[in-house]
């Protein structure tokens, strides 16, 4: 497995991953609509390549990287699931599907299910990748030794992966560190305090890694860069949109809806399944009260401030 690499999804995140793997060699970078050529508006000051080639046709490469929003994926695979079906995909969404509660990896196991899924996440804003600084993820794949294969296919110079088979661990970090990235955003938006946020993102981490463990995933897993890893970056940078989602909703402020926010969707449907599961996620829940206006900052942090106390 090596060089005959494609991206589905010329949004940031995409263009990034054609951009950075095109180190190693020729790159396809499709999108539905490309209506420019040289620099993606959603990437900007960043060149593409001569090893990125564009196109609106879906190519037939062997390695497939699907980097559209967790919330688009079941239209995408509803599309194109008969074109992606046998070939090694690479999801690199970071949420859960508000419709049927399934991680896009299983969603792209039951729409391609001769296809051998895997998972890219862990921390690295687009911005970053396309620039060429050093960055550090997650490659998870059930299958121990086609997980080696992408592993090395997809590693250069700078962008380093580490492997797992826990592929539930590592795209539960990925989505599940969106809403507490999203509740951080919120405690200093909202004029809290660092010492707020640091409990959020520790309590947080907490929840995190109890809604993965109920789904199956390896505690173990939610500490390694998929998830603290993720979630250090994003609970304190202003370069994560979800953060910056959080501050306006703790300033009060709103938020332009055509950007990428895919915590939001995420606390709805993390925030369902663990209402009828009896998970216990109050941050999580609390988020998606917020994000649908059904509750404000201060009720929300009265209502976390006022549960019973608990060992740690
Ligand atoms: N940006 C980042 O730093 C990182 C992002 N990610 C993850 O990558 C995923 C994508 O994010 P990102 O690239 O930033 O998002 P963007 O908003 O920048 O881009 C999303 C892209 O998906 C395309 N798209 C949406 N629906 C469909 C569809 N049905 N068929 C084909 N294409 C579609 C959009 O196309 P169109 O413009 O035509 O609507 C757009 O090009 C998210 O899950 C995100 O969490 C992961 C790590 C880092
Ligand atoms: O997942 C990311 C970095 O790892 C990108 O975060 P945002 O989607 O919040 O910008």
């Amino acid at each position: 497995m090596s060089g005959n690499i494609a991206i589905l999804g010329a949004g940031a995140f995409g263009t990034a991953l054609a951009v950075a793997l095109s180190a190693n060699g020729p790159v396809t970078l499709w999108g539905r609509r490309i209506g420019w050529s040289g620099e993606n508006p959603a990437l900007p000051g960043v060149r593409l390549p001569d090893a990125v080639t564009v196109t609106e046709t879906l190519p037939a490469a062997e390695i497939l990287l699907l980097a559209v929003p967790a919330q688009a994926l079941s239209g995408f695979l509803a599309a194109h699931a008969a074109h992606l079906d046998g070939r090694a995909l690479v999801s690199c969404a970071k949420g859960i599907d508000l419709a049927s509660g399934q991680s896009p990896a299983r969603m792209m196991s039951s729409a391609c299910p001769a296809a051998v899924v895997a998972v890219l996440t862990g921390p690295s804003f687009a911005a970053d990748i396309a620039r060429g600084l050093p960055t550090a993820l997650t490659l998870a794949c059930a299958d121990a030794a086609v997980g080696h294969r992408l592993q090395h296919a997809l590693s250069t110079a700078v962008l380093r992966l580490y492997r797992t088979t826990d592929v539930t661990g590592a795209e539960l970090g990925g989505a599940l560190k969106n809403v507490i990235a999203i509740a951080a955003g919120v405690a200093i938006g909202a004029g809290l305090g660092d010492s707020a946020r640091a409990a959020i993102i520790s309590r947080g981490f907490a929840e995190m890694t109890r809604f993965a463990v109920h789904r199956g995933a390896e505690a173990d897993t939610l500490t390694g860069l998929s998830g603290l890893g993720d979630l250090v970056l994003t609970a304190t940078s202003e370069g994560s949109r979800n953060f910056r989602y959080g501050l306006a909703l703790g300033r009060g402020e709103g938020f332009d809806p055509a950007i990428t926010v895919e915590g939001a969707a995420t606390a709805r449907a993390v925030a369902a399944i663990a209402a009828a599961e009896s998970v216990e996620m109050p941050i999580s829940t609390l988020i998606a009260g917020l994000a649908a206006g059904q509750v404000d900052v201060k009720k929300a942090m009265r209502l976390l401030l006022a549960r019973p106390l608990k060992e740690e």
